[in-house]
Parts: structure tokens; C-alpha cells; sequence
């Protein structure tokens, strides 16, 4: 019998602008808190979760990288070995989304090119603070082929659903991967797009 105490072992980082609240939808999912007075991070922490979809195992390793800009060398070295990343921002913060493209050019950069890269707009239970609108940030989302979800830490709203959905697709593309046997690999520099995830619904 197999050591391993799952089936699936997949690595999320999520990335974006400091204060954007990146640490604390990890320890929200991981916990189930949301952390009174959360410090900024120092270079990157990492925390595990295994979770179960659809009688599988998952284990999900998931990295929370410091949004300052002085980490930034720690930090693009962890982009390469992640099947997933969360790009984050602050709904309530326009300088935060006016970074996004700033982020993208890390991803281009340093991640490798099968990643699954999912937008995320943080601080939802804020929404007399929004200066970002819903609408713009998913036509953004679109126009780089990224999946779009509006989260609160705060409130645990679509927490779960950002972390077991991306679960659901990298499943999916891990079946697709090996009934391809590599014939579709994308070629250097082509993005990924994913389509959005029904297929774990959990509410
Ligand atoms: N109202 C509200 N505040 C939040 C939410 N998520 C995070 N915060 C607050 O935003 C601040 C920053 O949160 P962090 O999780 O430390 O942000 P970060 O993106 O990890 O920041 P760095 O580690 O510096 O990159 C903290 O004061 C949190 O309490 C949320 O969903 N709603």
C-alpha cells in the first residue's frame, strides 16, 4: 500500500499587493478564523489542508507570499512549482487593482505556463468602501482569461468555494493532462484559460 495519504497533492500561491488580505483568506480556509490584528507577511508561510472531493483525496499546499515590494525576489521564486495561483486585490482599494497588470507581468515571468491563475476581489462585507466595480473587474478578469470571484475573509463568504473550486480544476486538468499523455501541452508563452467550475458545487 501507497505511504501517501492522499491522491492529489497540489501547490496554490496567492500573490497581490500588501494588505489586500491574502493571509487572511488562507487562514480562513485552513482555520476557519479571521485573525484579529493580522501583521503583514514576512517572505512567504506556507499551510496545509487535505481536503475530499468526490471520495479523492486532495492535499492542498498553499503558499501566502508577502505582498511588499522588498520580498519581491523571495517571492517570484515560488511562482514556478504552483499549480495554481490567486491573484488578490482589495475591493476597496483602487490602487490594489491598478496593480493587477504589474502582477500579470510577474506571472509571465516567473510562473510556468500551464498555471490556472484565478482573480480575486477581497473585502466583499466592506461594500460602502467599493472603489473597485464588479463589472470592471470581470471584464478584466476576461480580457486575461481569468476566473473572477469576489470574496470577504471577514465574513467567510465564496472562501471555501475560491479554494475547492481551483481543487475541482486542477483535478480536472490533471485527468486531462494524463488521457492527453502530453499531446496537448500548451506551447511556451500560451496562457491557460479555465471555464468555469460547476463540477463541485457545494452549496
Ligand atoms: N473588512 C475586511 N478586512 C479584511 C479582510 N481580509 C483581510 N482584512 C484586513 O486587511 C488587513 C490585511 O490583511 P492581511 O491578510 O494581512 O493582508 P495580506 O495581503 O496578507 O498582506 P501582506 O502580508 O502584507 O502581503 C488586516 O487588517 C485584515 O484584518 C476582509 O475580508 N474584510
Amino acid at each position: 500500500m501507497s505511504m501517501e495519504d492522499y491522491d492529489y497533492l497540489f501547490k496554490i500561491v496567492l500573490i497581490g499587493n500588501a494588505g489586500v488580505g491574502k493571509t487572511c483568506l488562507v487562514r480562513r480556509f485552513t482555520q476557519g478564523l479571521f485573525p484579529p490584528g493580522q501583521g503583514a507577511t514576512i517572505g512567504v508561510d506556507f499551510m496545509i489542508k487535505t481536503v475530499e472531493i468526490k471520495g479523492e483525496k486532495v492535499k492542498l499546499q498553499i503558499w501566502d507570499t508577502a505582498g511588499q515590494e522588498r520580498f519581491r525576489s523571495i517571492t517570484q521564486s515560488y511562482y514556478r512549482s504552483a499549480n495554481a495561483l490567486i491573484l488578490t486585490y482589495d475591493i476597496t482599494c483602487e490602487d490594489s487593482f491598478r496593480c493587477l497588470p504589474e502582477w500579470l507581468r510577474e506571472i509571465e515571468q516567473y510562473a510556468n505556463n500551464q498555471v490556472v491563475t484565478i482573480l480575486v476581489g477581497n473585502k466583499i462585507d466592506l461594500a460602502e468602501k467599493r472603489e473597485v466595480l464588479r463589472q470592471r473587474a470581470e471584464d478584466f478578469a476576461e480580457a486575461q482569461s481569468m476566473l473572477y470571484l469576489e470574496t470577504s475573509a471577514k465574513e467567510s463568504d465564496n472562501v471555501e468555494k475560491l479554494f475547492l473550486d481551483l481543487a475541482c480544476e486542477l483535478i480536472r486538468e490533471a485527468k486531462q493532462n494524463k488521457l492527453d499523455n502530453n499531446d496537448t501541452a500548451p506551447m511556451p508563452g500560451e496562457g491557460k484559460t479555465i471555464s468555469y467550475l460547476s463540477c463541485c458545487s457545494l452549496n
